[in-house]
């Protein structure tokens, strides 16, 4: 596995205020890695850093060995999916949502079936009746998941997920949890669930905007 995320004692200030402080940790391809710590701690702002969301106030960023800049953020965001804890699906039913990027010129032609949605769906513990609700009338949970299945179909390998199982029963919870043993996806979380963090590889701990622990 090589490495592809570096953060090198990276400061970040948010509206004039210190919010990470020489942050320094590496992720390599295929591994999933966990921020934990308490609420305001900086977990977030960690993955919208990555984002190109705040600007870095002192030390680097790096993705596959480059530095952060312009380029490089878009060259994130093509391959990375960013999982709010409620995504906007932009579309009126689920089926519009997971199709929606397929009317795009960059994948226009590409439209999977309805047989690769439901494979897809069924994966991360969804019905495939699921397709025909009305995305206003579906769970925080369910968004995730649905969003989740929209950046598979475009082939995504890179997922920043902020706390994607917390409000999931364990039966959802464990299909989430097994899609993303793939070792192919490398996965930037954030977490409270502690059958979540069990499942990382790897465990940082912010306080404070600083490191505490990791393993
Ligand atoms: N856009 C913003 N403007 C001002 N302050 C912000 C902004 N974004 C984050 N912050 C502040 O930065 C700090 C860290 O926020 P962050 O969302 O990274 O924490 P977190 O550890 O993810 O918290 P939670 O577990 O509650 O989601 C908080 O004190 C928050 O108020």
């Amino acid at each position: 596995m090589t490495g592809l995320v570096r953060f090198d004692r990276v400061s970040v200030a948010v509206q004039g205020r210190t919010i990470l402080r020489a942050l320094s940790f590496d992720i390599r391809e295929g591994e999933k890695a966990v921020f934990k710590g308490k609420s305001g701690s900086g977990k977030s702002t960690v993955l919208k850093t990555l984002l190109g969301v705040y600007p870095v106030a002192d030390g680097e960023v790096r993705f596959a060995g480059r530095l952060l800049d312009r380029d490089t953020v878009s060259a994130i965001r093509a391959c990375a999916a960013y999982i709010g804890q409620e995504p906007v699906l932009g579309a009126d039913t689920v089926r519009e949502a997971l199709l929606l990027p397929f009317g795009f010129k960059a994948h226009r032609g590409k439209a999977p079936s309805t047989g690769r949605l439901a494979e897809i769906l069924g994966r991360l513990g969804l019905a495939p009746l699921i397709l025909d609700q009305h995305c206003s009338r579906i769970s925080g949970g369910e968004k995730q998941r649905i969003a989740v299945a929209r950046a598979q179909l475009l082939g995504k390998r890179l997922y920043l997920l902020d706390e994607v199982t917390s409000a999931l029963d364990p039966e959802s919870k464990r299909a989430v949890q097994d899609f993303f043993s793939d070792p192919a996806l490398t996965v930037l979380s954030v977490a409270h669930d502690p059958d979540w963090i069990a499942r990382c590889d790897t465990v940082f701990e912010l306080q404070d905007g600083r490191l505490t622990a990791a393993g």
